[in-house]
């Protein structure tokens, strides 16, 4: 399998990147990030979820955020809703996508969305076929795909089970994310090929978070085997409330400068970006969790 020539990347900052801020974060800013991400040229945005505003109380802002946004042509807005709740909430405000989101490992599902994987697929099914028939596109995140701050170590098996339940009920792409960052590049690829044995490679995507600095090995280790598909969070924002000590994403920033240098086309303005990182990171009063946006900053004021 030959390294695709361009690389689509959905940056998941504003939802899974400020969904772990302790204080709040004004949705005014959450659309002037959005609106700086769009203007950097990403095609694809996460921009919030309808979840428990008593789990996740970042989030309670979803409405206002979504009907906030001056919405760009061509570009896709997606969503998380962890059931019909969540998303007959969602499609008032008119997302592209929405993201049913499951786990690979049972504690895991029961401590992210109080329930066992089972269940979470009997809510997730009714979800998707309301939004299929809505002609919105569905895409399932897989959490702890290689390991979970619960269960340790994550067979690949069970993430083809996972997988193939996704496959069931409908669900038209999925993730396979390392929740907590524990992935080496052998391990992610396993994980992979598990999720590749019930889609194809158009279909899958990497949620790689950096907790322990693998995730740029993991998306190359991935893009060997042909995924162009990626999940990154501008300045390297983020973490899952439910997954404790994990840090954010990849840095959208630190995939783009990769991916450029390698020659491979995503459609993004790395300076553009860079500010749209700077932006979010001053409102937050600290620096971008990104190393090549560090480097270009200190380069462009040298
Ligand atoms: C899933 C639930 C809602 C189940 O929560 P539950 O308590 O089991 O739900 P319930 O059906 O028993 O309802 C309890 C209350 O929640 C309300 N409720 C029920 N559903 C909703 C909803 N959709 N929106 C708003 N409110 C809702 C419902 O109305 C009720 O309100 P009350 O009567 O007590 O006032 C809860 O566990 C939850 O909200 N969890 C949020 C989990 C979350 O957002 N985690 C972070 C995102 S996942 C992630 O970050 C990982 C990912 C995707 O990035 C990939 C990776 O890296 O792994």
């Amino acid at each position: 399998m030959s390294i695709p020539s361009r690389v689509k990347l959905v940056d998941v900052g504003p939802r899974d990147g400020l969904q772990n801020e302790k204080s709040p974060v004004p949705a005014e800013i959450k659309i002037g990030l959005v609106h700086r991400l769009q203007d950097a040229g990403l095609k694809n945005i996460e921009v919030t979820s309808y979840v428990s505003p008593k789990w996740v109380p970042q989030m309670a802002d979803n409405h206002e955020v979504m009907s906030g946004i001056a919405r760009q042509a061509g570009i896709v807005y997606s969503v998380l809703t962890p059931n019909l709740k969540g998303y007959e909430a969602a499609v008032l405000d008119k997302p592209d996508e929405i993201v049913v989101f499951g786990s690979a490992s049972e504690a895991f599902s029961q401590k992210n969305i109080n329930c066992s994987i089972a269940e979470s697929i009997e809510r997730f099914a009714p979800v998707v076929e309301a939004a299929r028939a809505a002609g919105i596109h569905v895409r399932g995140a897989m959490s702890c795909t290689v390991g979970c701050p619960y269960e340790g170590e994550i067979a690949p098996e069970r993430v083809a089970y996972l997988a193939g339940l996704m496959k069931g009920i409908g669900v038209q792409h999925v993730g396979v994310a390392d929740t907590i960052g524990v992935g080496t590049p052998r391990k992610v690829q396993r994980a992979m090929e598990a999720t590749l044995q019930h889609y194809g490679i158009d279909d899958v995507s990497g949620h790689f978070h950096d907790t322990y600095g693998q995730a740029l090995a993991n998306t190359l280790a991935t893009l060997e085997m042909g995924v162009w598909q990626y999940d990154t969070s501008v300045a390297g924002l983020g973490g899952c409330p439910y997954a404790k000590g994990a840090t954010g994403n990849v840095a959208t920033e630190d995939v783009v400068y990769m991916l450029q240098g390698m020659g491979i086309d995503t459609g993004i303005d790395l300076d553009k970006l860079i500010d749209a990182g700077a932006y979010i990171s001053d409102f937050l009063v600290r620096k971008p969790n990104s190393r090549a946006a560090n480097a270009l900053i200190t380069k462009r004021a040298g």
